[in-house]
């Protein structure tokens, strides 16, 4: 089969994750990011040729060598697009294809990778939603559309891979659309995430979830 890097674009440690402010601290935001990124990254390893993290964050940088992927120093004046740009421009001509996906979707698992990898081996475009609007994986060739992630992505990249003639391939799946922004997304990890660090750090600081039938499907709490 072709070969496939994937992408993985990293801001920083140092607050990151702010729509989990107040309820996590910041130092907790951050062990919770690491937590992810040690779930997406040894669920990629042997299942893609290549795990390339990108950031500006020289913490990120040597947390990714920790685990034993590569990386990429982002330019500085950069931003999500951009840096996926220029990890892209990087993979031109050393891979067929590039496998981007975000640092915050622990639940991703093997099968799903394996089968998103095998559905696009004959295609130019496959795309997983996340919740929102927004986009949790694309597999192109490497700056094969115009990157548009940001408000309502999954929509503009579509509509950038029709705009190409690519029929796009969309990979529906929960737990791939489960990306990690919501105190309400930490009751799910609880609830799904059996076997994975993230949920491990979760009950780690004695987080809980039950179920409620109110303007919530959860209530997460911390003693
Ligand atoms: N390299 C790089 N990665 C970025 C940048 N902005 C966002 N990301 C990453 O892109 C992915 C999706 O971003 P978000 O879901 O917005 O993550 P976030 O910015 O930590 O979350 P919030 O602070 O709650 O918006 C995550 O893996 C982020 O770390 C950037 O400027 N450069
Ligand atoms: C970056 C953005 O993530 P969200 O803010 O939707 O979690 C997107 O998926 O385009």
């Amino acid at each position: 089969m072709d070969k496939i890097y994937a992408i993985i674009p990293v801001s920083k440690f140092t607050d990151a994750k702010t729509r989990l402010s107040p309820f996590l601290s910041s130092e907790e935001r951050e062990d919770l990011l690491k937590a992810m990124l040690k779930d997406v990254t040894g669920t990629l390893k042997r299942l893609v040729d290549k795990i390339i993290i990108i950031s500006r964050d020289r913490e990120v940088l040597d947390y990714a060598k920790k685990l034993k992927v590569d990386t990429l120093v982002e330019n500085e004046d950069s931003n999500l697009n951009k840096a996926l740009n220029q990890a892209m421009t990087y993979c031109r001509g050393k891979t067929r294809k590039v496998l981007i996906i975000p640092s915050d979707v622990p639940l991703i698992g093997k099968t799903n990778i394996k089968l998103i990898i095998k559905q696009a081996s004959k295609l130019d475009f496959l795309i997983v939603p996340s919740k929102g609007g927004g986009t949790n994986a694309l597999i192109i060739k490497p700056c094969g559309i115009n990157m548009e992630f940001g408000e309502f992505s999954f929509q503009k990249h579509v509509e950038n891979a029709e705009a190409k003639g690519f029929s796009p391939l969309v990979h529906d799946s929960f737990y791939m659309a489960l990306d990690v922004n919501t105190t309400e997304d930490l009751g799910e990890i609880m609830i799904h995430g059996k076997g994975t660090d993230t949920k491990k750090y979760l009950e780690s600081l004695n987080i809980s979830v039950e179920s409620i039938h109110g303007h919530e499907r959860l209530k997460v709490t911390r003693d």
